[in-house]
């Protein structure tokens, strides 16, 4: 018998591996296995597929160990895996490397780590584990191969693997940035009371120390009511002290723990939605009900804090109640602390949160909860898709017009949005997509019919949609070249909302101090070395950083083409704003929101948590502050520079741009409806600001649809971009060339370019772009996936060719 294995390489086909007779009785489809693959590379593969067809065009290796009793992937998830590869143009072992957890990939470079929370006492394990503990101890780390050499060659793997599972090292994580999650210190109760007549026993024989029994009390109260207690909260809220906690400590009563504060294992696993939908709700909520029952995908369309999120909690409940899983997908930087706290608070202990920055024995430990089924809620970005659901009855898909669900690098170059579509078929869940601001392809296949659509267009508790103010930059006045950061109205409003105990936002989609340095005297602009694009100029490090490659300069003061030192900056991103404000606004306190400032999640959440507890006066941000955060006193928000956002050469500008404005503005006046917007532009009229004016997402719609129609670009078409990249340039071209033409004869009329993108030089390797226009037959789609894949390999076996970078981009954005 044979055996079908993906190993985690981007290699074109699955490769197969004979299964000697002793290990055929414990083998099934989704299991590891230890196999060889060229001389001495080792991996740990999942079996896809045991057959007993011999390959006729080489001679198969015999698999060397059975690594799991039962599978860790089940049957869907390779389904998925093998559509994803197939839709998306890449190996399933390019998709296996992005679905699991570090933990289960093993390979002959898999760097050990020990645990230092196993501790020293070996006692539990065998004597091959025990060597391998040992040498661990000593060393910290070791290689794969160090275990050979420790280890008669054949055992290796199964060892580790039961070294994994107990926790006495885990895998090293090469590339991931580690994310020190917050701790804080946590009550919890002694277990022993959680049964009722033991706690009244406890109160009703209480003799000394009454201030020690009031404050039990309040934190019965508050784990009542809050589901968690932490320590500082406690002493606050119950006036009590420090000396009074260590008493009950003491007594064995309550019990202290330090733990990351979004670690939620702990909670009492229990549902409790105390609140209940306004009637417009209540209408959305049972129409969208009756859509998923005839159909697997809706589009919930609200308008920004509609309460949709509300409205998920409430689906949420009654497909647990059913004894389902939910997946609750949100981009990535969406997933914050304010997010998870909102959710956790109605259901506890049933909610995983699954995010690349956890830990790996987090992610682990969520994995197999979900598998266990334990876990009933998956909070998670794009990746969550992966975990191995055992009875998945939903999926959301919040912000599904976000560009984020798209991977750009690496392969699966995919978009969970599509992919969780896929999922719901594969897995029976019915799929709720939910925006303020749709896509234009989900809006259409809602208005077509494909997709129930149900609509929510008012925002909750009466309150208005906030009030647009176009200021026209134009009228303002300024020096030659020079941008204007912020008008006299803005400046002013900026200054009378603040000093009215209320919030501004203020948007900029660019971060550093300011993105040209250019020299007034002949136009030189720094730029830099390896990419082709102008280097931001960020002054709290005094360097110029490119932001395509990350590469870092020191300042310029004299120009390098003509020497003059008569530099300007033009233009500003959200740093030099936040300066500017710092000056101009006195004790006004300043927070910004960039990539720059919040270099990890923790950054991020202390952020938000500090506006909303209004210890922050004015917020400037990037498209951060855009994704779906709910402050209650936010009533002006500002739109710097509304130019730099419809400037663009895509056929997806004007939706962007729409999205952009439409979500950052609907942060303003969440409570009381006084919100108001403020809009920089030279373009007053510009048909997408006239729409964000009227919060016309219809009219942008229609208006843009249009569009689409007559130029054959998505929803009409489906786009494939294929990316060429060399560090020679006329190779690129070439390269370029040489594959448009073959793919001329069949597809001569869908293809556009081949051409250089604005930018194109990134990382010292020059781009070329196609891009194929389908129209929506699979067959020739499907047909023209192939063709790509056969002239990508017809113009690698040229010499000159060989090195060129080809990767097709299904569904680009
Ligand atoms: N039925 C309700 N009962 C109590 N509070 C509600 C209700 N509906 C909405 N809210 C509150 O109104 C605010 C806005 O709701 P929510 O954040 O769910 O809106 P949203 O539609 O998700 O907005 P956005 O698209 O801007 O993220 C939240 O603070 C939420 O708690
Ligand atoms: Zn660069």
């Amino acid at each position: 018998m044979y055996a079908e294995i993906i190993i985690p390489l981007a290699l074109p086909k699955n490769y197969t591996w004979e299964i000697p007779d002793h290990l055929l009785a414990n083998l099934k489809p989704g299991c590891r296995v230890e196999v060889n693959l060229g001389k001495n590379k080792k991996y740990a593969g999942i079996v896809k597929r045991i057959h007993a067809d011999r390959p006729q065009s080489f001679e198969p290796k015999e698999i060397i160990n059975v690594l799991d009793a039962t599978p860790v992937i089940q049957p869907f998830q390779l389904q998925l895996w093998e559509w994803l590869a197939s839709y998306y143009m890449c190996s399933e072992g390019e998709v296996m490397a992005a679905a699991l957890p570090s933990h289960f990939k093993l390979s002959s470079e898999t760097v050990l780590v020990f645990n230092e929370e196993y501790g020293e006492d070996f006692s539990a394990l065998d004597n091959e584990e025990y060597l391998i503990a040992e040498a661990l101890l000593m060393k910290h780390e070791l290689r794969l191969n160090e275990v050979q050499l420790i280890l008669d060659s054949s055992h290796v793997y199964p060892v580790v693997n039961r070294l994994i599972g107990k926790k006495v090292c885990f895998v090293w994580e090469s590339l991931k940035q580690t994310y020190a999650p917050k701790k804080e210190t946590f009550v919890l109760l002694n277990p022993e009371y959680d049964n009722e007549e033991k706690l009244s026993e406890l109160l009703n024989n209480w003799s000394r120390a009454p201030k020690q029994m009031e404050l039990l009390l309040s934190y019965l109260h508050l784990m009542k009511t809050e589901g968690e207690v932490s320590k500082p909260d406690l002493l606050k809220k119950s006036n009590a002290t420090d000396a009074q906690l260590k008493g009950l400590v003491e007594k064995n009563i309550l019990r202290t723990e330090k733990r990351a504060i979004d670690r939620l294992h702990y909670l009492p696993k229990d549902v409790n939605i105390d609140f209940e939908l306004s009637p417009a709700q209540s209408e959305a909520f049972e129409k969208v009900k009756q859509s998923l029952e005839v159909k697997n995908v809706c589009l919930l369309h609200g308008v920004t804090s509609s309460g949709k999120t509300q409205l998920y909690i409430k689906l949420i409940e009654q497909v647990i109640r059913q004894g389902k899983q939910v997946l609750y997908m949100l981009p990535e930087i969406a997933l914050t602390a304010q997010i998870i706290r909102r959710l956790q608070k109605f259901f506890g202990g049933y909610i995983g949160i699954y995010h690349s920055k956890f830990n790996h024995n987090e992610r682990v430990e969520i994995w197999n909860k979900v598998k266990s089924g334990e876990m009933k809620v998956v909070l998670g970005a794009r990746s969550s898709l992966f975990m191995p659901y055992q009875n998945l009855g939903l999926i959301i898909c919040d912000e599904e017009h976000d560009g984020s669900y798209k991977q750009q690098d690496p392969a699966p170059r995919y978009n969970a949005r599509d992919a969780a579509i896929y999922l719901g078929g594969l897995t029976g869940a019915k799929v709720l997509l939910g925006s303020a601001t749709p896509c234009l392809e989900s809006y259409h296949n809602a208005k077509t019919d494909k997709y129930g659509l149900v609509e929510l267009m008012e925002r909750y508790g009466d309150v208005k949609q906030p009030t647009i103010q176009m200021i026209d930059l134009r009228a303002v006045p300024r020096k030659p070249g020079e941008k204007v950061m912020f008008s006299m109205q803005l400046m002013e409003s900026i200054k009378a909302t603040v000093a009215r105990g209320k919030q501004v936002i203020l948007f900029q989609n660019r971060r550093g101090y300011s993105p040209y340095q250019t020299c007034t005297v002949c136009g030189w602009i720094a730029q830099c070395k390896h990419c082709d694009v102008s280097l931001t100029y960020h002054k709290f490090s005094n360097k110029l950083k490119c932001h395509y490659c990350g590469n870092i300069y020191p300042p310029v003061h004299t120009c390098m083409a003509c020497g003059s030192d008569k530099l300007v900056q033009r233009s500003f991103g959200t740093e030099r704003i936040e300066e500017v404000l710092d000056k101009d606004l006195d004790g006004v306190k300043i927070g910004r929101m960039d990539f720059d400032a919040i270099r990890n999640k923790n950054a991020h959440d202390v952020l938000i948590q500090q506006f909303e507890q209004k210890k922050v006066d004015v917020l400037v941000g990037t498209q951060m502050v855009v994704k779906g955060l709910d402050f209650d006193n936010v009533e002006l928000v500002g739109i710097l520079d509304a130019d730099a956002l419809v400037h663009f050469a895509d056929f997806r500008v004007n939706e962007r741009a729409f999205q952009l404005m439409e979500q950052v503005s609907g942060r303003a006046g969440r409570r009381d409806g006084k919100g108001m917007v403020m809009i920089q532009t030279s373009l007053p009229n510009h048909p997408v600001l006239q729409q964000v004016a009227r919060h016309d997402f219809v009219g942008m719609y229609v208006e843009e649809i249009e569009k689409r129609k007559q130029f054959f670009y998505p929803p009409y078409s489906r786009i494939i971009q294929v990316h060429f990249k060399h560090k020679e340039r006329d190779v690129v071209q070439d390269a370029a060339h040489r594959f448009t033409q073959s793919m001329d004869p069949a597809y001569g009329q869908y293809l556009v370019g081949p051409a250089e993108p604005v930018i194109n030089r990134v990382r010292n390797l020059y781009l070329m772009e196609l891009l194929i226009k389908l129209p929506r037959d699979s067959q020739l789609i499907a047909k023209c996936k192939q063709d790509i894949q056969k002239y990508i390999a017809v113009l690698h076996n040229e010499k000159r060719f060989r090195n060129v970078l080809l990767v097709p981009d299904v569904d680009a954005i």
